[in-house]
């Protein structure tokens, strides 16, 4: 389970707090639903629990153990909207892909990579393997989303924060993402956070949903 637990922070040492003691449970095997308006601080709340940003005060514990005693891979993956801001402008693809397995053999890695692109162009070509030796500005915007989202999972992690990854995507390649997401949370155990503003989306795609504003304030364990 993964447990953030009366998280704040403020991006400003004098502005207000952005994250006030919002706190959640996210299950493995489960899709959990986040809803709240623009600007609220959901995709703060998505950087802390995928450790890029320490909270003021709170904790995030993953499977028992708090995140900053974690090594190597990191266990909470996070897929932002914008999957370019994500990618080395100067790499290939596979080389994009292959960030996702360090310490790898050149060898392995090459295969490793090679066989994901088949796999995910089986699910009607959610990567080509055509695009391995692509630049990423030689992707579309949803390309690159996909591309993102099978490096985030070749990374094998416990948890996937996915903040608004398919609002750039049309309705059919929508439910197709979803449903390779829903395969991996069924197949691995993955538990994900799926942020969107997209109600019908989250209805359809989520186990339960939350709004961020009923996070804040509500302990999960007693002060
Ligand atoms: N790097 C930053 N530095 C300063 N302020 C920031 C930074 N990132 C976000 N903020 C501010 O924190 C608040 C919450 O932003 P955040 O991106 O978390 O909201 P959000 O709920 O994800 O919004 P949206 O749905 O529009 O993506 C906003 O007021 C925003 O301006």
């Amino acid at each position: 389970m993964l447990v953030a637990d009366r998280l704040t922070h403020r991006w400003s040492r004098t502005g207000e707090p952005v994250l006030r003691e919002h706190s959640l449970r996210l299950e493995p095997g489960r899709v959990l639903g986040l809803s709240g308006p623009s600007g609220a601080g959901k995709s703060t709340l998505a950087a802390v629990l995928a450790g890029l940003r320490t909270p003021e005060s709170g904790t995030v514990v993953v499977d028992g153990r708090p995140l900053a005693e974690w090594t190597g891979p990191r266990p909470v993956q996070l897929v932002l909207q914008h999957p370019e801001r994500a990618m080395n402008p100067r790499w290939r693809i596979r080389d994009v892909l292959a960030e996702a397995l360090p310490g790898r053999r050149r060898e392995a890695v090459a295969q490793v990579t090679e066989r994901v692109a088949q796999e995910w162009d089986a699910h009607h070509g959610l990567v080509s393997p055509a695009w391995l030796d692509r630049f990423s500005h030689e992707l579309s915007g949803g390309e690159l989303q996909r591309v993102n989202l099978a490096r985030a999972l070749l990374a094998r992690p416990c948890y996937l924060v996915a903040d608004e990854i398919s609002a750039s995507l049309d309705a059919l390649t929508q439910t197709v993402l979803w449903h390779r997401l829903d395969h991996e949370v069924a197949e691995t155990g993955l538990g994900v956070l799926a942020i969107s503003h997209d109600a019908a989306l989250l209805a359809q795609v989520a186990d339960e949903v939350v709004d961020f504003a009923d996070l804040a304030g509500s302990p999960l364990t007693p002060a």
